[in-house]
Protein backbone atom coordinates (compact mmCIF):
# COMPACT_ATOMS: atom_id res chain seq x y z
CA UNK A 1 0.00 0.00 0.00
CA UNK A 2 1.33 3.56 -0.62
CA UNK A 3 1.63 6.40 1.82
CA UNK A 4 -0.01 9.10 0.66
CA UNK A 5 1.77 12.20 0.16
CA UNK A 6 -0.73 14.17 2.42
CA UNK A 7 0.72 12.22 5.38
CA UNK A 8 4.23 12.85 5.25
CA UNK A 9 5.67 16.09 2.95
CA UNK A 10 9.14 16.43 1.60
CA UNK A 11 9.76 18.14 4.58
CA UNK A 12 10.53 15.29 6.45
CA UNK A 13 13.11 13.97 4.19
CA UNK A 14 14.56 17.09 3.96
CA UNK A 15 15.30 16.72 7.76
CA UNK A 16 16.68 13.41 7.77
CA UNK A 17 19.57 14.44 4.89
CA UNK A 18 22.93 14.11 7.35
CA UNK A 19 25.38 17.07 6.47
CA UNK A 20 29.09 15.92 6.30
CA UNK A 21 31.94 18.92 5.87
CA UNK A 22 34.85 18.29 4.33
CA UNK A 23 33.87 15.28 2.45
CA UNK A 24 34.73 13.91 0.38
CA UNK A 25 37.40 16.93 0.12
CA UNK A 26 38.25 19.65 2.24
CA UNK A 27 35.33 22.59 1.43
CA UNK A 28 32.53 20.28 0.50
CA UNK A 29 29.49 20.00 2.84
CA UNK A 30 28.45 16.51 1.73
CA UNK A 31 24.53 15.87 1.66
CA UNK A 32 24.16 12.33 2.45
CA UNK A 33 20.53 10.15 1.78
CA UNK A 34 21.77 7.25 3.46
CA UNK A 35 19.64 7.82 6.54
CA UNK A 36 16.55 8.36 4.54
CA UNK A 37 17.37 4.73 2.90
CA UNK A 38 17.78 2.84 6.05
CA UNK A 39 14.80 4.01 7.76
CA UNK A 40 12.09 2.16 6.04
CA UNK A 41 9.07 4.87 6.69
CA UNK A 42 11.19 7.45 5.18
CA UNK A 43 12.81 4.95 2.03
CA UNK A 44 8.87 4.44 1.36
CA UNK A 45 7.94 7.93 1.23
CA UNK A 46 10.53 8.88 -0.63
CA UNK A 47 9.41 6.48 -3.24
CA UNK A 48 5.67 6.92 -2.68
CA UNK A 49 5.82 10.53 -3.31
CA UNK A 50 7.78 9.84 -6.65
CA UNK A 51 5.04 6.89 -7.48
CA UNK A 52 2.36 9.01 -6.99
CA UNK A 53 3.75 11.61 -8.87
CA UNK A 54 3.98 9.34 -11.91
CA UNK A 55 1.47 6.41 -11.98
CA UNK A 56 -0.61 8.45 -14.04
CA UNK A 57 1.91 9.36 -16.82
CA UNK A 58 2.94 7.43 -19.60
CA UNK A 59 6.35 6.51 -18.73
CA UNK A 60 8.24 3.33 -20.87
CA UNK A 61 11.27 3.00 -18.19
CA UNK A 62 13.04 4.19 -15.38
CA UNK A 63 17.21 5.47 -15.68
CA UNK A 64 19.47 5.72 -12.73
CA UNK A 65 22.14 7.21 -12.26
CA UNK A 66 25.26 5.67 -10.81
CA UNK A 67 25.16 5.35 -7.15
CA UNK A 68 22.11 6.44 -5.54
CA UNK A 69 19.86 6.92 -8.43
CA UNK A 70 20.32 3.19 -8.67
CA UNK A 71 18.28 2.45 -5.43
CA UNK A 72 15.98 4.96 -5.82
CA UNK A 73 15.43 4.46 -9.42
CA UNK A 74 14.86 1.13 -9.22
CA UNK A 75 12.35 0.95 -6.39
CA UNK A 76 10.36 3.65 -8.22
CA UNK A 77 10.54 1.48 -11.23
CA UNK A 78 9.45 -1.42 -9.67
CA UNK A 79 6.35 0.00 -8.28
CA UNK A 80 5.39 2.01 -12.17
CA UNK A 81 5.71 -1.59 -13.61
CA UNK A 82 8.20 -0.69 -15.80
CA UNK A 83 11.91 -1.49 -17.01
CA UNK A 84 15.58 -0.10 -14.82
CA UNK A 85 18.28 1.11 -16.78
CA UNK A 86 21.48 2.02 -14.49
CA UNK A 87 23.96 4.60 -16.22
CA UNK A 88 27.50 3.76 -14.95
CA UNK A 89 30.27 5.24 -14.16
CA UNK A 90 33.17 4.41 -16.89
CA UNK A 91 34.06 1.38 -17.70
CA UNK A 92 31.47 -0.98 -15.47
CA UNK A 93 28.94 -1.81 -18.12
CA UNK A 94 29.80 -5.10 -20.38
CA UNK A 95 28.11 -4.31 -24.04
CA UNK A 96 28.38 -1.63 -25.95
CA UNK A 97 28.26 1.82 -24.50
CA UNK A 98 27.66 5.22 -25.35
CA UNK A 99 30.11 7.76 -22.97
CA UNK A 100 29.59 11.21 -21.65
CA UNK A 101 32.51 12.73 -20.00
CA UNK A 102 31.79 15.66 -17.16
CA UNK A 103 32.96 18.00 -14.30
CA UNK A 104 32.03 17.65 -10.94
CA UNK A 105 32.92 20.03 -8.01
CA UNK A 106 35.76 17.67 -6.87
CA UNK A 107 36.72 15.78 -9.60
CA UNK A 108 35.97 14.39 -13.23
CA UNK A 109 33.84 11.96 -13.94
CA UNK A 110 32.42 9.87 -16.84
CA UNK A 111 29.27 7.56 -17.06
CA UNK A 112 28.38 5.49 -19.56
CA UNK A 113 24.96 3.28 -20.87
CA UNK A 114 24.27 0.34 -22.73
CA UNK A 115 23.48 1.21 -26.57
CA UNK A 116 20.65 -0.99 -26.52
CA UNK A 117 18.96 0.28 -22.88
CA UNK A 118 16.37 2.01 -24.20
CA UNK A 119 14.32 2.68 -27.10
CA UNK A 120 14.25 4.93 -29.61
CA UNK A 121 11.20 7.31 -28.72
CA UNK A 122 11.03 5.61 -25.64
CA UNK A 123 9.79 8.16 -22.73
CA UNK A 124 12.26 7.88 -19.95
CA UNK A 125 11.98 9.28 -16.26
CA UNK A 126 15.86 10.35 -14.98
CA UNK A 127 16.62 9.70 -11.47
CA UNK A 128 19.53 10.56 -8.90
CA UNK A 129 20.16 11.71 -5.45
CA UNK A 130 21.30 15.04 -5.93
CA UNK A 131 21.67 18.33 -8.26
CA UNK A 132 24.58 20.43 -7.63
CA UNK A 133 25.99 21.51 -10.60
CA UNK A 134 23.80 19.66 -12.56
CA UNK A 135 26.45 17.81 -14.66
CA UNK A 136 25.87 14.28 -13.54
CA UNK A 137 22.16 14.72 -14.67
CA UNK A 138 23.41 16.44 -18.07
CA UNK A 139 25.26 13.95 -18.90
CA UNK A 140 22.04 11.00 -18.01
CA UNK A 141 20.44 13.58 -20.30
CA UNK A 142 22.76 13.92 -22.91
CA UNK A 143 22.90 9.78 -23.35
CA UNK A 144 19.27 8.98 -22.81
CA UNK A 145 18.99 11.75 -26.20
CA UNK A 146 21.65 9.94 -27.85
CA UNK A 147 19.81 7.21 -28.04
CA UNK A 148 16.53 9.07 -29.78
CA UNK A 149 14.80 8.83 -26.53
CA UNK A 150 13.28 11.43 -24.12
CA UNK A 151 13.70 12.59 -21.03
CA UNK A 152 10.18 13.47 -19.83
CA UNK A 153 11.36 14.61 -16.51
CA UNK A 154 14.79 14.33 -14.39
CA UNK A 155 13.98 13.75 -10.72
CA UNK A 156 16.25 13.92 -7.79
CA UNK A 157 15.66 14.20 -3.90
CA UNK A 158 17.88 17.25 -3.42
CA UNK A 159 18.74 19.75 -5.43
CA UNK A 160 21.12 23.23 -4.54
CA UNK A 161 18.93 26.39 -5.43
CA UNK A 162 21.84 28.10 -5.45
CA UNK A 163 23.93 26.27 -7.58
CA UNK A 164 23.00 26.75 -11.55
CA UNK A 165 22.57 23.05 -12.23
CA UNK A 166 18.97 22.98 -11.76
CA UNK A 167 18.81 26.15 -14.10
CA UNK A 168 21.33 24.14 -16.58
CA UNK A 169 18.77 20.82 -17.19
CA UNK A 170 15.66 22.96 -17.46
CA UNK A 171 17.39 25.47 -19.74
CA UNK A 172 18.16 22.24 -21.90
CA UNK A 173 14.32 21.49 -22.18
CA UNK A 174 14.39 18.74 -19.43
CA UNK A 175 11.82 19.34 -16.55
CA UNK A 176 13.15 19.23 -12.97
CA UNK A 177 11.52 17.61 -10.02
CA UNK A 178 13.15 17.96 -7.17
CA UNK A 179 11.26 16.68 -3.83
CA UNK A 180 13.84 18.99 -1.16
CA UNK A 181 15.89 22.26 -2.02
CA UNK A 182 18.94 23.66 -0.08
CA UNK A 183 21.47 26.53 -0.54
CA UNK A 184 25.17 25.93 0.13
CA UNK A 185 27.23 23.14 -0.28
CA UNK A 186 30.43 24.90 1.37
CA UNK A 187 31.10 23.14 4.46
CA UNK A 188 32.13 26.24 7.61
CA UNK A 189 35.75 26.66 7.76
CA UNK A 190 37.76 24.05 9.83
O1 LIG B 1 25.18 17.90 -9.97
P1 LIG B 1 26.57 17.35 -9.86
O2 LIG B 1 27.58 18.43 -9.54
O3 LIG B 1 26.96 16.56 -11.06
O4 LIG B 1 26.63 16.39 -8.59
C1 LIG B 1 25.67 15.42 -8.33
C2 LIG B 1 26.23 14.04 -8.30
O5 LIG B 1 27.26 13.94 -7.29
C3 LIG B 1 26.99 12.83 -6.45
O6 LIG B 1 27.55 11.65 -6.93
P2 LIG B 1 29.10 11.42 -7.09
O7 LIG B 1 29.54 11.86 -8.45
O8 LIG B 1 29.81 12.03 -5.91
O9 LIG B 1 29.29 9.86 -7.15
P3 LIG B 1 28.81 8.63 -6.26
O10 LIG B 1 27.37 8.40 -6.66
O11 LIG B 1 29.72 7.53 -6.72
O12 LIG B 1 28.96 8.99 -4.81
C4 LIG B 1 25.49 12.71 -6.49
O13 LIG B 1 25.05 11.43 -6.12
C5 LIG B 1 25.16 13.05 -7.92
O14 LIG B 1 25.22 11.91 -8.78
N1 LIG C 1 27.70 18.55 -1.60
C1 LIG C 1 27.37 17.39 -2.18
N2 LIG C 1 26.80 16.41 -1.44
C2 LIG C 1 26.46 15.23 -2.03
N3 LIG C 1 26.64 14.96 -3.33
C3 LIG C 1 27.19 15.93 -4.08
N4 LIG C 1 27.47 15.98 -5.41
C4 LIG C 1 28.03 17.18 -5.67
N5 LIG C 1 28.10 17.94 -4.56
C5 LIG C 1 27.59 17.17 -3.56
Amino acid sequence: MLIHPEVFDAETLAQNIRKVPHWPKQGILFHDITPILQDPKHFRLLVDLLVYRYMSEKIDVVAGLDARGFIIGAALAYQLNVGFVPIRKKGKLPFDTVSESYALEYGEACVEIHTDAVKPGARVLLVDDLVATGGTMQAGINLIRRLDAEVVEAVSVLEFSDLPGGQLIREAGVPLFSLCQSEGDMAPEA
